[in-house]
């Protein structure tokens, strides 16, 4: 927390504190008033004095309680805003850094509302604790001290009876509020989901036909609210109606009793005034207190499915200790695979004791069927996921010796789909090298073949490329994604069928700026274009997990495996192509 929010938070509670002590004394003030202008019931009796000077008492409490009133919000703002702006901060960071496993799991829609639910909640609790709660014990505080003065027993008594039988309701209340708000949040963060989703796919569901039902599951969802709301709002209508019931009994009942003392003369006609405003007054602040702890208990509701985000564990190698290795790895590392085996479910293996051995700074291509486990080894090499068994080892060092944060920024990665971030060309590009110069992002996008599309738009590298980058082809998010992977000139690079959108002229000229700017490094390729690796030091041909079979394109043609089966169905292919 830094100093200037402790600051304003202990101004803020100076503050609230002070106004409910004027709320309090403001009564007791113009009861000395009322005592010194009954004393002298006969005319002339009384010097104006003796009247003004606790006149001007009550004014100056109640102007400076009015006082406090006028500026607390300010304060109160101040302190919530910073607050608040800290905990989305928080959100942000935690998520940003979950495992993929259990992102994968929830809607982006739900996370997003998660957080404004979370917000929503945690401002209605500071927003009654700072302006309800505190101000309405430390009234409830002084008045009690004050009464014990006016020697009222049966007041008290009275007094006590009525806030504790209050709170009683308010906190039976509360525990069936509290359940009914967990239904409103979750069938709440089940409709944003669904909507974020529609919204996101909504080329998809309409190239399907399948609005009707989207639209329909979405129906289902938000009449699960409608429902959840209704719950809520009958038990606290229900608890709001047996807190009245108490309120009209004990009023009445504390008119009668501040009578009797008056008729028996124990109490002056001040302290009439005095008992029958704080009867009005003490109804206030636990009627305040009764609606707070409603709102409390909606606002912890609120921010239950926010703190269960904050609450799961974050990829392991964040922390600090691991965070760098200075100077490692060298420019191209070595890269060795031991043993590895991983799956995304228990019992369902993608990769099964897999042994691989890349030399420091060669090239090394990936081929084999789908489901084969290529995109998975990549994401294992980038910490994405933990292996259920084995390890990756880089220079000899294994991978999680390393803060992830580190280790990517180690590597350049062109990933299989590329999703662009809703900002322009030019921040897609120098996407984690935020301080790179326009210079060495337009090097980048030139030799990606990016540079005709830029030079081709009005807005050039300054052209926003829409939501995940939907405003550009296919092809083209796939050459701004090389070029960010050039940018970074990394000590490996990591390319997930880098060039399967692009035609084979782009291809040859994307292919050769890669090579080019990877000669320092060791790349790791996967295409299932075979003419794109063929070139490779080693290719190795992954099945079920497995190597089934490794060497150069010559050797493997040679062995006559499943890699020169699949080598001769494209040949086949290509020429059928060509021939129509
Ligand atoms: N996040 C995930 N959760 C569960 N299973 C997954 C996940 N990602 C991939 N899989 C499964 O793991 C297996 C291997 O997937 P992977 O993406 O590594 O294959 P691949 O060889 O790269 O395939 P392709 O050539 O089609 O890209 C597949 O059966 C896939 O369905």
């Amino acid at each position: 927390m830094d100093k200037r929010l402790r600051l304003y938070i202990a101004a803020t509670a100076g503050l609230v504190i002070l106004g409910g002590v004027t709320a309090a004394l403001a009564p007791l003030a113009l009861k000395h008033l009322v005592d010194a202008a009954a004393g002298g019931a006969a005319v002339g009796a009384i010097s104006l004095a003796s009247v003004m000077v606790p006149g001007a008492i009550y004014v100056a409490v109640l102007c400076g309680g009015r006082l406090v009133g006028d500026v607390r919000p300010v304060l109160v703002n101040e302190v919530e805003q910073r607050l608040m702006k800290a905990l989305r901060r928080r959100f942000v960071e935690h998520v940003l850094r979950l495992p993929l496993a259990g992102l994968l799991r929830q809607r982006s829609g739900e996370l997003q509302h998660s957080l404004d639910l979370g917000i929503t909640g945690a401002q209605l609790l500071l927003t009654h604790l700072i302006s309800t709660c505190i101000p309405v014990v430390v009234e409830l505080a002084v008045m009690t001290m004050i009464l014990v003065q006016l020697g009222q027993p049966a007041l008290i008594v009275l007094f006590g009876f009525t806030a504790v039988s209050y709170l009683a309701v308010f906190a039976v209340g509360s525990r069936r509020i509290t359940r009914h708000v967990s239904a409103v949040t979750d069938a709440s963060i089940a409709v944003h989901g669904k909507l974020a989703d529609s919204l996101t796919n909504v080329e998809t569901l309409r190239c399907f036909g399948a609005e009707s039902a989207a639209e329909e599951s979405l129906a289902r969802a938000s009449s699960r609210l409608v429902g959840a709301w209704r719950g809520y709002h009958r038990v606290s209508a229900g608890t709001a109606l047996a807190a009245t019931l108490i309120f009209g009994v004990s009023l009445a009942a504390c008119i009668t009793v501040a009578a009797e003392g008056v008729v028996s003369g124990s109490l002056s006609i001040g302290g009439l005034v005095l008992s029958s405003v704080y009867l009005l007054q003490m109804m206030r602040p636990l009627e305040i207190i009764g609606s707070a702890a409603r709102d409390l208990a909606r606002a912890y509701g609120f921010v239950q499915p926010l703190l269960s985000v904050l609450r799961e564990p974050t990829e392991p190698g964040h922390n600090a200790a691991t965070t760098s290795t200075p100077g490692w790895p060298r420019s191209a590392p070595s890269i060795r695979i031991e043993g590895l085996t991983f799956g995304y479910e228990p019992g369902r293996p993608v990769i099964r004791e897999l042994d691989l051995e890349i030399p420091a700074g060669s090239t090394t291509a990936i081929v084999g069927p789908s489901g084969s486990g290529k995109s998975s080894l990549i994401r294992l090499m980038l910490r994405l996921y933990a292996p259920q068994s084995g390890r990756i080892l880089l220079d000899g060092c294994p991978i999680e010796s390393l803060g992830v944060a580190h280790l990517r920024s180690r590597i350049a990665l062109v990933p299989q789909d590329t999703t662009l971030l809703h900002a322009s060309i030019a921040t897609n590009i120098a996407l984690g090298r935020q301080d790179t110069g326009h210079a060495d992002i337009a090097r980048a996008a030139t030799d990606a073949q990016l540079d005709q599309l830029v030079e081709s738009l009005p807005s050039r590298y300054e052209t926003v490329v829409g939501e995940r980058g939907l405003k550009l082809s296919g092809g083209e998010r796939q050459r701004l994604a090389i070029a960010r992977a050039l940018l970074r000139q990394s000590a490996i690079f990591l390319l997930d069928e880098p060039t399967s959108m692009l035609d084979s002229k782009t291809e040859s000229a994307v292919l050769q700026a890669i090579r080019k700017i990877a000669a320092n490094s060791t790349t790791l390729i996967v295409a299932h274009r075979l003419s794109t690796v063929m070139d490779a030091d080693e290719i190795i041909v992954l099945d079920q997990g497995r190597i089934h079979e490794r060497g150069t394109h010559a050797d493997l043609l040679a062995t006559g495996g499943l890699y020169s089966q699949l080598w001769r169905r494209q040949a086949e292919g290509n020429e059928a192509s060509r021939d129509q």
